[in-house]
């Protein structure tokens, strides 16, 4: 009673004291009994992992240092969305005399130098292996086991919801062979004409670059977003305006903000992400990409219910098949439609094999499977229209712009291909027919090297549900691995490429591609998932740059040295792409 009068703080004090310490002596064993339980629940994993060659690591944080570091000054995305997108960057680091890198993509570069095949690096707890071998890839892509993707895809969720490219089991073979048909060659043929006047009208917006220096990339990025709408949407141009310009904008925007997320650790939890202002930009651009889709799928809906049919895709069969007797064999002995002939997916079904039903464009076909049952949702459509949008426009977008900077670069090469066109089309400024594009060998060598230095997805990702044993050693990647298909490094290997960073399109002479393994060249992933859009990529961008190259001839004031490539979810350069033009013969409407 005493004590309690004239000490109560004192014993306040030791109540506080002793809980505190309970507290902790229960806080500390706790924490440890977990994380010796963590470490034996992972044992598995970590003793396969010990045997994976790869940097040392520190304890806890692994190799996350490595790849916490961006050079890019990204403060333009937080002012306005509408504006043009500006990137500033500091010292890029030097790897070779020919490639300079810029962050994340730069550390892993350089140990594929190391490694050579297979390398092992620790993100915090997450584990990824990087395969270079192309059996160890093809073991992977080929498989219809391994199709889940990596769990840095789930940053595309807000974007592309639970679309072809990030979503798996059942929903994604589903929706799969729903969407690979409408990619089709026979509904692609029925194309052309609108690819043949889209092109015209690059020419035609080019005019008033004559003799300046430009980024073609806006043009190529404009372009192909306006192309899809017409072609894959069925919207024509007439509902299209300046939101063409403004959503590709806002998708390039978008791939800086997720590659933020994948170089900036900290960044990557939702909640962590949620309170920035990158968050906030975020919402706003995707009130602008989600705004054009439903704006796309509304227009189509009310064409559908009015009996209008924009789609070419619904041109009459006679029309569609006239060219169809040139064989759909590949132009370029070896290749098939940007990938080895070898290599069959889905997309290679026989014309007869595709029923009369399931011919016609891609959200065609969506809103007629959505009409006749519960095969696809009205969020699911939309899900995959935003997903078709993506990866329809950005990866072509770039890989015309690198094409273009390239023949700027290389005038030798550039000759070749114009000597080519001139044979195919003399003076003739006719459109190109399916025909002219299985004539145009060259140029499609020069667009596979281009895909091959500079494939605009760098890298491809699988999160391992079971442990592979690879095929290239004895190694055994454990289930719970993010594996990296390396296909930048892949492409650049001196053994399968001699020279490997000389841009040189002999190296798909029929020759040179016969004894290589099929998977050592794969722009368009392979296999169960590979690229919806390889036909569809490559079919356009023959017209398009065939059509650019008949009416301007490119220079460049730069080498491939000064480019300073940036991996963002798609690999671009940093600078942009710089090219002056000079009229030959304007192919306009
Ligand atoms: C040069 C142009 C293109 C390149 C280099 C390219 C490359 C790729 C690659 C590498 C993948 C696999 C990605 C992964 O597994 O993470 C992919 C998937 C995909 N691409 Fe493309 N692509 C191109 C053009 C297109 C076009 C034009 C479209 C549509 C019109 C398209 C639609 C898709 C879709 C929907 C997927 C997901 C397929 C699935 O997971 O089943 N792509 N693309």
């Amino acid at each position: 009673m005493l004590l309690d009068t004239v000490f109560p703080s004192l014993i306040n004090h030791n109540v506080n004291i002793s809980s505190t310490f309970i507290f902790y002596s229960l806080l500390v064993p706790t924490f440890i009994l977990l994380y010796i339980y963590w470490k034996l629940s992972r044992r598995h994993l970590l003793n396969l992992a010990e045997k994976i060659p790869g940097p040392k690591g520190y304890p806890l944080i692994g190799n996350a240092l490595d790849y916490v570091g961006s050079n890019t000054d990204i403060t333009y995305l937080l002012n306005n969305v509408h504006t043009k997108i500006r990137i500033v960057f500091e010292c890029p680091k030097r790897v070779s005399k020919c490639i300079s890198f810029l962050d994340i993509f730069y550390n892993t570069y350089k140990y594929s130098f190391i490694y050579k095949t297979v390398c092992r690096v620790w993100i915090g707890p997450k584990l990824l292996t990087f395969l270079m071998d192309p059996r160890d890839v093809e073991l992977i892509l080929s498989s219809q086991t391994y199709i889940n993707k990596g769990s840095d895809y789930s940053f595309f969720k807000p974007w592309l919801g639970d679309g072809l490219l990030i979503s798996t089991g059942d929903k994604w073979r589903r929706h799969r062979k729903l969407i690979a048909p409408t990619f089709h060659l026979n509904v692609l043929k029925s194309f052309i004409d609108l690819f043949n006047a889209n092109s015209r009208g690059v020419v035609n917006k080019l005019k008033i670059e004559v003799g300046k220096t430009f980024d073609c990339h806006d043009y190529m990025s404009e372009a192909t977003v306006e192309m899809l709408l017409e072609t894959a949407m069925g919207v024509s141009k007439s509902t299209q305006d300046k939101s063409c310009y403004e959503y590709a904008m806002a998708v390039m925007k978008m791939c800086d903000i997720l590659h933020l997320r994948h170089t900036k650790v900290w960044l990557r939890p939702n909640w962590i992400f949620s309170l920035t202002k990158y968050s906030q930009t975020q919402t706003k651009l995707l009130e602008i990409i989600h705004g054009l889709t439903r704006k796309v799928i509304k227009k189509k809906k009310s064409d559908i219910q009015k009996g209008i049919h924009v789609s070419s895709a619904d041109v009459p069969q006679d029309a569609r098949t006239a060219e169809c007797d040139v064989k759909e064999k590949t132009v370029v002995e070896g290749l098939s439609f940007g990938q080895s002939s070898g290599l069959k997916d889905d997309l290679d079904v026989d014309d007869n094999d595709i029923g009369e039903k399931k011919r016609g464009a891609f959200l065609d076909l969506m809103l007629e499977a959505a009409q006749n049952g519960a095969m696809i949702s009205d969020e699911e459509i939309k899900e995959q229209v935003d997903t078709i949008m993506f990866e329809g426009h950005d990866t072509t977008a770039a890989a015309s712009s690198f094409f273009l900077s390239l023949m700027g670069i290389h005038q030798d090469i550039q000759d070749k291909v114009i000597r080519e066109l001139d044979e195919i089309f003399g003076d003739s400024d006719r459109p190109v027919t399916f025909a002219d594009t299985l004539e145009m060998k060259y140029l499609e060598r020069c667009l596979m090297e281009t895909l091959r230095m500079y494939p605009p997805v760098p890298v491809i990702a699988r999160e391992l549900q079971e442990d592979v044993k690879l095929a290239s050693s004895d190694l055994v990647i454990p289930a719970g691995t993010t594996v990296v298909i390396g296909t930048f490094k892949i492409h650049r290997r001196d053994d399968i490429y001699p020279n490997p960073d000389v841009f040189n399109p002999d190296n798909f002479l029929p020759e040179k591609t016969t004894n290589r393994h099929y998977y050592s060249f794969i722009p368009f992933s392979a296999g169960p998932r590979s690229c919806v859009g390889r036909k569809y990529a490559m079919l356009k961008l023959k017209i398009l740059l065939s059509t650019i190259l008949r009416s301007y001839r490119i220079y460049s004031d730069l080498e491939e040295a000064d480019f300073n490539l940036q991996a963002d979810i798609i690999l671009k350069r940093a600078e942009g792409f710089p090219i002056q033009i000079k009229p030959r013969r304007l192919i306009t409407t």
